[in-house]
């Protein structure tokens, strides 16, 4: 969101007198107006009252041109980036609003700001040929309060309505958008409509517009390479009806109820005006007026603003004039805040997105090849399939001495689908046996006799032995040795590959019947937790990369990943994690010491309590033989009992020395034990990332872990570099595929006018329009714009509308809607 203010130009019509009344500022951007007050009596001297007012730039006639031009770039740029925009022309009636706004039509360079903005987008079309463009324009008239369509030529001219939605978004139904494809067809539409706008003569202009009209671009623009985004833009165009004295005009009949509606629209719109400056008002009265219900959105919503004050410079004009700079002065208050418009259009992204698929599925059909996989489909599986892959995963689970046995094949896996479905039959499987005790016992028979190359459910074992112990955990301690890690098991499915088997080496297997893996070396550590990573969610991404399981298929098959184990191995021992496995096997080995002085310190201290105990007996029994002998008040001491007496002293102090040497030595075995644990997971980690790297093939990108920030992603082997490699052209995306199109627009809707919504059906209220004879009109000047393509494209379009008008004129009651622009010489009534 961003704010914006409304900007305010004010633009002085030329007039044949001297602007005695008005004094420019210095800086060309405020105006002084002194009016004479009274005359005083005695003296006889005049007296004044002077007004300041401060615009964004005030516009005599030389600079108007310059400014124009500069106001529809500003104003194109800005809804290329996805802004609304308004410009509007208020003011007096014969300022010049309509001059300012459609231009003088005879010559190009008269022009106004409308034509000079279709030009400018049309430029900026041909310029921007990566993107793709749809163009359409509406063109509406507020004429005695009713709403009409400049553009519906074919039909009776017909009242339209004003919806609003519950976002509070105005909708004109039944008004036509005419897509356009070319600055002439735009030229054309707007010359369209300016023939079918009421105009009326008066004292102040024989070419009076009696109506509003809201002249609208709107831009959808839709981004090289983003998937479905779009800007979508609009730009209104407001040429208001002039305010007017009817004792100035002397308007009398139709033209005197015209102004009547005219000026009333335009207090209201004075009124939203005054209210939207006003912070404190929380009602706007939007709805008060077609006019302001209408430019609800521009006027305070998200829209760019531009105001054109437009003044007559004669003092005759005065009282018009101030009330025109106070209008804009207060305009200049308003500010709203403003945001691009970014569409998502999720038929196009789908559209894109299945595109994209089938590049992907002819990828990796072309990987499958490279790599000699055949057979692999990636299609979803029948019923019959998965029954077939149930009882394959069944017969090789539940065979005696699993994975030892050269009758069992191993397990070949031939896509990331096939991969997922034994996943989902081992669980099947396993919850099948669970609900019989049979099939339970049977599984875990299988378990325990784990081998080297299996592929076992590695869920289904830790639940059954979770299950068999009524835990979930098997500590170190209670297995007295290693650094091994607790709470391991995963009660989901996973496949274990060999590296997860139980280590014998330096831990113990405590119970029969369970498994329970006892930690052994540093590097048996990470191997259990690579195989957790196997076990829990972030395996499945490295499961669909089609790793680790294809590189612990015994024999490989086709694979071309090397052993994972070998691979581990060099990792560790030369490899970049050398330094890391030393590291982790001295704090392995500082844990193993620490815990066998623990162990000792147990037995030490365990042993000397029962020393302590049999002392303390042994020194009653001889104090109480003592007494005996000697009676109750003798505390002479024996020899023996001395020497038990001492004995006890001093093991309750070797007991005390112990003991608290045995808590530190438990907590620097915690400690060691984080130790181990975190250098040990960032070890498995980096061993992932490295192998992916090294041995991932195309899968070179990892999923999002810690160790991703240390990636360095340059040397990463990227898979359009290896495809280029290999000789094979490179896939590229949709917008690299091929040189940008040529054509100036590509339209998404070549359809040149689409009705927005549904014609109401109310009788027309709009009187007629004046016949015009195109016989009469002044064939149009191009000497001067010679060889200007944006000339052209203005005096071609009407050319067309000329014809059309005298074609329509011809044609017996069909030129009720049509005439020619003013300044081509129309009759007035
Ligand atoms: N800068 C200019 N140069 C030449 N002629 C001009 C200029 N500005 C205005 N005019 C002429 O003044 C007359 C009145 O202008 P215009 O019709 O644009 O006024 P308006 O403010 O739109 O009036 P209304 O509100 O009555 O429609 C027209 O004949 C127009 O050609």
């Amino acid at each position: 969101m961003v704010k914006s203010a409304v900007r305010v130009f004010l633009r002085v019509r030329p007039c044949a007198g001297i602007n005695s009344y008005i004094l420019y500022g210095q800086d060309k951007k405020g105006v002084s107006i002194s009016v004479p007050k009274t005359i005083d009596i005695k003296s006889g001297e005049k007296q004044t009252q002077s007004y300041q007012f401060k615009f964004d730039g005030v516009l005599k006639e030389a600079e108007q041109e310059e400014v124009y031009e500069a106001c529809a770039a500003e104003i194109l740029g800005s809804a290329l980036e996805g802004y609304n925009s308004t410009v509007m022309c208020y003011g007096q009636t014969g300022a010049g609003k309509t001059y300012t706004m459609s231009g003088g039509k005879s010559s190009f360079k008269q022009r106004g700001i409308i034509p000079r903005m279709i030009n400018h987008l049309f430029a900026e079309i041909r310029n921007l040929s990566d993107r793709q463009f749809k163009i359409s324009i509406q063109y509406l008239e507020i004429y005695n309060e009713s709403l009409y369509d400049l553009l519906d030529i074919t039909t009776q001219p017909h009242e339209l309505n004003i919806q609003e939605n519950t976002k509070g978004v105005v909708n004109i139904t039944g008004l036509k958008s005419a897509v356009v494809q070319s600055d002439t067809q735009a030229f054309q539409l707007f010359f369209e409509g300016e023939t079918n706008r009421v105009i009326g003569a008066h004292q102040l202009n024989r070419e009076s517009s009696r109506s509003h009209s809201i002249f609208t671009i709107t831009i959808e623009m839709r981004m090289p390479g983003e998937l479905g985004d779009k800007i979508v833009s609009k730009v209104n165009l407001v040429d208001l009806a002039g305010s007017e004295r009817v004792s100035k005009t002397r308007s009398e009949g139709l033209v005197l109820r015209e102004a009547g509606h005219i000026n009333k629209s335009l207090s209201i719109l004075e009124h939203v005006i005054l209210a939207l400056s006003d912070k404190s008002r929380d009602h706007i009265p939007f709805r008060s007026s077609k006019l302001t219900h209408v430019l609800k959105d521009s006027l305070g919503g998200n829209c760019k603003t531009v105001l054109v004050a437009n003044i007559w410079g004669e003092s005759s004009q005065l009282d018009e004039t101030l009330s025109t700079c106070r209008f804009a002065q207060r305009m200049m208050c308003i500010t709203c805040e403003i945001k691009a418009n970014v569409v998502e259009d999720s038929s196009v992204r789908c559209t894109q997105l299945q595109s994209q698929v089938q590049d992907l599925q002819h990828e990796l059909a072309m990987h499958d090849s490279m790599a000699s996989r055949k057979n692999v489909a990636y299609g979803p599986y029948s019923d019959a399939q998965r029954a077939e892959l149930k009882a394959l995963v069944s017969t090789f689970l539940s065979a005696p001495n699993m994975g030892q046995s050269d009758s069992i094949e191993p397990l070949e896996l031939i896509s990331v689908r096939h991969m997922k479905e034994i996943l989902r039959c081992c669980k099947e499987v396993y919850l099948d046996a669970a609900s019989s005790s049979n099939g339970r016992s049977r599984i875990d028979s299988s378990l325990s006799n784990e081998a080297s190359t299996s592929y076992v459910p590695n869920g289904a074992r830790a639940a059954a032995a979770a299950t068999e112990n009524g835990l979930n955990y098997v500590g170190e301690e209670e297995a007295g040795g290693g650094g091994g890690l607790a709470g391991w098991q995963s009660g989901g499915v996973g496949v274990a590959p060999d590296f997860a088997r139980p280590e014998q080496a330096d831990g113990e297997v405590s119970s029969p019947g369970a498994i329970k893996v006892q930690p052994g070396g540093g590097m048996a550590v990470v191997d259990r937790l690579l195989a957790m990573q196997l076990q829990d969610g972030t395996a499945n991404k490295r499961q669909e990369r089609g790793l680790d399981f294809a590189a612990s298929a015994s024999g490989g098959g086709n694979s071309p990943l090397i052993d994972r184990k070998d691979a581990l191995q060099e990792y560790k021992s030369s490899g970049p994690g050398a330094a890391k496995a030393a590291l982790l096997d001295d704090n392995h080995a500082r844990l193993k010491s620490s815990k066998r002085r623990a162990k000792e310190l147990g037995l030490s201290i365990n042993a000397a309590k029962k020393d302590l105990d049999h002392l303390k007996a042994l020194s009653e029994s001889l104090r109480a033989e003592r007494q005996a002998k000697t009676g109750e008040g003798s505390q002479v001491l024996d020899a023996e009992e001395y020497s038990a007496l001492m004995r006890i002293k001093e093991l309750k102090q070797q007991y005390r020395d112990q003991y608290s040497e045995l808590q530190m030595v438990k907590s620097e075995i915690e400690y060691t034990q984080q130790l181990c644990d975190a250098c040990a997971q960032e070890l498995a980690m980096e061993f992932n990332q490295w192998y992916l790297r090294n041995y991932g093939g195309e899968f070179s990108h990892y999923e999002g872990s810690e160790g991703d920030a240390a990636l360095d992603s340059e040397s990463l082997p990227s898979p359009s570099a290896k495809s280029t490699a290999s000789g094979l052209s490179r896939h590229y995306p949709q917008e690299e595929r091929g040189p940008p199109s040529s054509k100036p627009v590509q339209s998404f809707n070549t359809a040149p006018i689409a009705s927005q919504g549904n014609s109401p059906s109310s009788a027309a209220k709009k009187p007629p329009n004046r016949k015009v004879l195109s016989s009469l009109l002044p064939s149009p000047k191009a000497d001067e714009d010679a060889g200007n393509p944006d000339a052209a494209a203005f005096y071609n379009a009407q050319q067309h509308i000329v014809l059309k008008a005298a074609n329509a004129a011809h044609r017996p009651g069909s030129i009720k809607k049509t005439r020619v622009p003013a300044s081509f010489g129309a009759t007035k009534h």
